[in-house]
């Protein structure tokens, strides 16, 4: 006999244990299935067990930095399988403890894969299940390289599990994966390499920032090579061949050259995970940044679908956060049958390099384009007292200020802690405070708040 559904949820990340967690607290018999232990990407291969694995290179670089000023750094380095055991202690019971507290909700939890059979039907692993609505909150998978050999190449996830990070390790794309990862194996001993096909890697964020980045990356040891295509991958003896295209410019002819790697590692770019719902079956439109919804995350061509997170085709960038408020806004519209949209203004973001690069809002460009008479308030960070005091000689700020209103429109951040200073700008942006109101706020001193005040 067929389950029937008030909501079925497809996928047990961020998005789909929010919406399930929400329909069912308003008294919706509500089912959730992954395919996969529940935790989705974010708890089990992409930000938490990043940022643990993270701690361990921020403490090896903060140690470095003080050499000479008090610290000894002699013996100094990450055990890595020591730093894995403290990674798994988190990661370890994420499933079982996520899965008990939907279970605490009233969410009922399947496992398998879920396929579309109809408009309202679902089978998992053989059994049908119909609901009168439907998250899809399947997320997204590494983008498919399409060049000979791309089967050497692991992924991030794969990357999360090493059990040994090897010397040689080269990094295709130059986006937030290859940069957070490689940042962490160069504190770890290895020699990281960056490819990216284009220019400026990071094109999201503020240009002459990234150049920061990529100067205080290359001492301590990653290594950038833009505008370089892999174009194919051979096994070697000694580990894997990257065959490589450099296009030539208007003065140099193009050049092909060869690395050798221990590890090819997938920083490429992501898709949308969409592959294995037969969304035709369920007359969902698709495209490849997901399936295609309105502004309130319903499907356009089936009514009774809504989608959020990675595998929602929105104005959302494929960040928690993003995936959270998505999710939260989807069950508010499937329980209510309404039309409110997410709210994306003053999203942070930020690269957990070490130390890390932040934006929020409009780049610089943007804001010049967008007709705005803007005042770009622009500090080097690197001789204050908040990085004298960790030996660190790179930082900057980059603000962008309506000069009309005195509202940040932008706010483009490198250096240490730094992130938490982005939350308090967007919760400025959001809630347009002003630059003189926030100078006008008393920080705990000394602190990294305490130099917000002077970076406007
Ligand atoms: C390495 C890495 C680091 C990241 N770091 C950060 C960070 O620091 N900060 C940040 O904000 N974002 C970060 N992100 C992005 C963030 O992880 C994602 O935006 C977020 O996890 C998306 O959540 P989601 O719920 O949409 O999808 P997911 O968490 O990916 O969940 C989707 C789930 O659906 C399941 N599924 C897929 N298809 C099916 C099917 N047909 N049937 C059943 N189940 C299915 C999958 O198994 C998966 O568990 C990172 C991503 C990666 C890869
Ligand atoms: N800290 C965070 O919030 C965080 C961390 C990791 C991932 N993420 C999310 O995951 C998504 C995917 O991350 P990502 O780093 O894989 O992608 P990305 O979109 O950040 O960067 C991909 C980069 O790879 C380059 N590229 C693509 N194909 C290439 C090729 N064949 N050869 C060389 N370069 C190539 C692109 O030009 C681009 O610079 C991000 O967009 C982000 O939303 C977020």
């Amino acid at each position: 006999m067929t389950d029937i559904y008030d909501a079925l949820v497809i996928g047990a990340g961020m998005a789909g244990v929010a919406a399930a967690t929400k329909t069912a607290s308003k008294g919706w018999r509500v089912g959730i299935v992954d395919a996969l232990p529940y935790g989705g990407t974010c708890a089990l291969r992409g930000c938490d067990p990043k940022k643990i694995l993270r701690r361990g290179a921020e403490v090896v670089d903060a140690a470095r930095l003080m050499a000479g000023k008090g610290i000894d750094t002699g013996g100094l380095s990450i055990n890595w399988e020591d730093l894995m055991k403290h990674k798994h202690g988190f990661t370890d019971p994420v499933p079982e403890s996520m899965e008990q507290d939907l279970k605490a909700h009233g969410v009922e939890t399947l496992h398998g894969v879920a396929t579309f059979t109809g408009p309202t039907q679902v089978d998992v692993g053989g059994t049908p299940y119909e609901a009168a609505k439907i998250l899809i909150a399947t997320g997204a998978v590494p983008r498919p390289l399409g060049f000979p050999g791309h089967e050497h190449v692991i992924d991030s996830s794969e990357f999360l599990n090493l059990e040994v990070l090897p010397p040689r390790i080269v990094f295709i794309g130059g986006g937030f994966i290859s940069f957070e990862f490689a940042h962490i194996a160069a504190r770890a001993g290895s020699a990281p390499i960056i490819l990216d096909r284009g220019e400026r890697p990071l094109k999201s964020f503020d240009a002459d920032l990234v150049e920061l980045l990529i100067n205080r990356g290359s001492d301590a040891g990653v290594e950038v090579r833009r505008l370089t295509s892999v174009t194919a991958i051979t096994k070697s003896s000694s580990g894997y061949t990257l065959h490589t295209d450099i296009p030539g410019t208007s003065d140099t002819s193009g050049a092909r050259q060869t690395l050798q790697a221990d590890l090819v590692v997938h920083g490429a770019g992501r898709v949308a995970e969409l592959s294995r719902l037969n969304l035709e079956a369920g007359q969902i439109d698709h495209g490849h940044h997901g399936v295609k919804v309105s502004g309130h995350l319903q499907s356009l061509t089936n009514p009774a679908v809504y989608a959020a997170g990675d595998a929602a085709d929105t104005a959302g960038l494929p960040l928690t956060p993003i995936a959270v408020i998505e999710a939260k806004v989807a069950a508010s519209n499937m329980l209510k049958s309404a039309t409110s949209v997410p709210d994306y203004a003053a999203t942070p973001t930020a690269v957990f390099t070490v130390p890390e690069l932040v934006r929020v809002g409009m780049l610089e460009h943007e804001a010049n384009d967008s007709g705005l008479n803007i005042d770009v308030r622009y500090t080097d960070t690197s001789q204050w007292y908040s990085n004298y005091r960790l030996g660190e000689t790179a930082g900057a700020a980059k603000i962008l200020v309506d000069r009309d209103t005195d509202l940040i429109v932008g706010a483009h951040l490198f250096g240490h802690g730094y992130a938490e200073l982005a939350n308090t700008i967007s919760l400025a942006m959001k809630h347009r405070l002003t630059t003189r109101q926030l100078k006008s706020t008393t920080a705990v001193y000394p602190s990294t708040g305490s130099d917000l005040s002077s970076m406007l």
